[in-house]
């Protein structure tokens, strides 16, 4: 296995900062705006970003949503810790933008939609994720993005953030190293 920095604590600062500006472009009512960390990691860089949006506009509101009972793999993988959903009060009317590390197959945000469901009905629900590494199995695409990962199916994209892991990276772990050009070329030779 091979372990690459894809991010490092500047890039994801920057990251969030052009993603903050992102944020007040496409949102002129910012006092409609809940930005929703989706547990675990979603929740923290959805404070952080509120706190980039406050600095460049005013306060936006936020909360953190927990998925786990809306997984669609739920019953099949086996009893798992359900977090806490926090609101900062109804959702009913707002633009919900969830918030998450890292976008994959799509089911995780999936899970979410379906939980907002039965917490309301707000008026427009938007995407913000910090990596999308792509293959998605569900037709969900993201508005805001911070990084877009090419990456294998069977890689895995690791975001570490100083509140929950005591620093900001993100490393991609490859499950093969690719070929070097020149083995490639000694193989075929
Ligand atoms: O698009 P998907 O295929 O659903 O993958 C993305 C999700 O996977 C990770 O969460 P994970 O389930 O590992 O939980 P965690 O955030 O609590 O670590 C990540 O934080 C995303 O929420
Ligand atoms: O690579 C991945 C896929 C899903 N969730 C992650 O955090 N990383």
């Amino acid at each position: 296995m091979s372990v690459s920095v894809v991010l490092t604590a500047d890039d994801i600062l920057r990251a969030l900062r052009r993603m903050a500006h992102e944020l007040v472009e496409g949102h002129h009512d910012l006092d409609r705006l809940i930005l929703l960390g989706v547990r675990t990691r979603g929740v923290p860089l959805a404070e952080r970003l509120a706190a980039h949006v406050a600095a460049v506009e005013k306060p936006v509101a936020t909360g953190a949503l927990d998925t786990t009972l809306y997984r669609d793999d739920y019953a099949s993988a086996g009893p798992r810790p359900v977090g806490r959903t926090d609101l900062p009060g109804s959702i009913d009317g707002r633009t919900v933008v969830l918030v998450d590390d890292v976008l994959y197959t799509g089911r995780t945000v999936r899970a979410a939609l379906d939980a907002l469901t039965d917490l309301g009905r707000p008026s427009a629900v938007r995407l913000a994720v910090l990596v999308d590494r792509g293959h998605r199995e569900l037709p969900i695409r993201p508005d805001i993005v911070g990084k877009n990962l090419p990456s294998a199916p069977d890689d895995h994209v690791v975001v570490r953030l100083e509140e929950i892991d005591g620093r900001d990276e993100v490393e991609l772990l490859r499950a093969e190293p690719t070929p070097h050009a020149d083995d490639a070329t000694e193989a075929g030779s």
